[in-house]
């Protein structure tokens, strides 16, 4: 990785490739990166760059720093169907994402959760070898911690295996059935987990993401929302960025409602916002989920992501044909469509 910034802007989480018949397909995945990279811009569109308005009290002297959007990457979360993988080919995709992100990605954060503790651990132990940039761990959620001190317990002892590198909690109680409030969670966490670096917020729960910041400022952690059809609204709470699925395609125009955010040019920042959400509630009606994801990374960026693993099975032709010409459809405030398949 090349030297590390500060995470903020947006993150995407990434899609797991397959290949027809179900197995991970690893030699997708340099063209992934050069995607995002180049389609997705956010490099280049960064350079001026936003979110310095919810950054400033801790930017410090070096404002700088705080003004250039990295472009980083989740592997093996949700939308990576992480859980669904075999710890194999977890490794796998993290050496992969790794090696195929070296000197393009800022950051690459590895989901390591798993139902096992010592899963979980030896995933861990694996990202801080390979130089991952941080590692995020979701709550378990067969048997689940019921209060604060059992969910620490557990993420204690994987941030543990990993001393070197930062740790973030990975709130997503939809999926988890873990509702523990972050700002209970994270009350005195650097005494447990001293890499202990910020959260991806996957929550609607708002007030529990602005007691978060309210609470924290001084220990600077980073707070990453990850409901991205209400984006807008948590970063005029402060959240410093976003991790989100769709970022793999709709990360332009995010970006573009970022620096109008930071401009401040809210008018323009809410069209934005107001017509990813267009596009998110259209397909959530006809719903969506990884699998979707996976169908409509693969048509606008024209890389074969593959079906999803059992349970999940594949969207259907006809969420393909409408999810494609409702993104088609979109009047974007800068003129420009999304461009379908550009890439191969
Ligand atoms: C439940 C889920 O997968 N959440 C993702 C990240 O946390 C989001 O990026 C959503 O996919 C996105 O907000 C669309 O609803
Ligand atoms: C959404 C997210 O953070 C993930 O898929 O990991």
């Amino acid at each position: 990785m090349t030297p590390r910034k500060k995470l903020e802007g947006l993150v995407a989480a990434t899609v797991t490739p397959m290949t027809p018949d179900g197995q991970i397909n690893l030699s997708v995945i340099h063209q992934y990166v050069d995607y995002l990279v180049r389609e997705q811009n956010v490099k280049n569109v960064f350079e001026l760059s936003v979110l310095v308005v919810s950054k400033t009290s801790v930017c410090g002297p070096d404002l700088r720093s705080c003004v250039v959007l990295c472009y980083v990457e989740t592997v093996n979360g949700t939308t990576g169907e992480g859980l669904s993988l075999s710890i194999w080919e977890r490794k796998q995709l993290a050496e992969e994402w790794m090696s195929q992100g070296k000197d393009k990605l800022d950051h690459v954060i590895i989901h390591v959760g798993a139902l096992s503790l010592m899963e979980s651990q030896e995933l861990a132990r694996h990202a801080a070898a390979i130089g991952a940039s941080g590692i995020a761990v979701i709550a378990p959620s067969f048997f689940k911690p019921t209060n604060k001190d059992e969910l620490l317990g557990f993420l204690q002892k994987v941030a543990s295996e990993a001393p070197e590198i930062p740790f973030y909690y990975y709130h997503i109680p939809t999926l988890t059935g873990v509702k523990i409030r972050v700002e209970e969670l994270l009350d005195g966490i650097r005494e447990h987990i001293p890499t202990f670096q910020g959260v991806k917020f996957s929550d609607t729960d708002l007030l529990d993401l602005a007691q978060c910041i309210n609470k924290n400022e001084r220990e600077q952690f980073v707070f990453l929302y990850g409901v991205d059809e209400q984006l807008l609204s948590a970063l005029a709470i402060g959240a410093d960025g976003a991790v989100g699925s769709t970022y793999n395609y709709l990360g332009r125009k995010t970006n573009l409602m970022l620096q109008a955010f930071a401009k401040p040019d809210l008018a323009l920042a809410r069209k934005y916002q107001f017509l990813t959400g267009e596009f998110l509630s259209f397909v959530i009606k006809l719903g969506f989920g990884v699998a979707q994801t996976k169908a409509v990374m693969t048509f606008v960026s024209g890389i074969p992501m593959g079906p999803p693993r059992l349970p999940l099975v594949s969207a259907s032709e006809e969420f393909i044909t409408k999810a494609k010409a409702k993104l088609e459809s979109i009047p974007w405030p800068d003129g420009d469509f999304i461009p379908m398949s550009v890439w191969k």
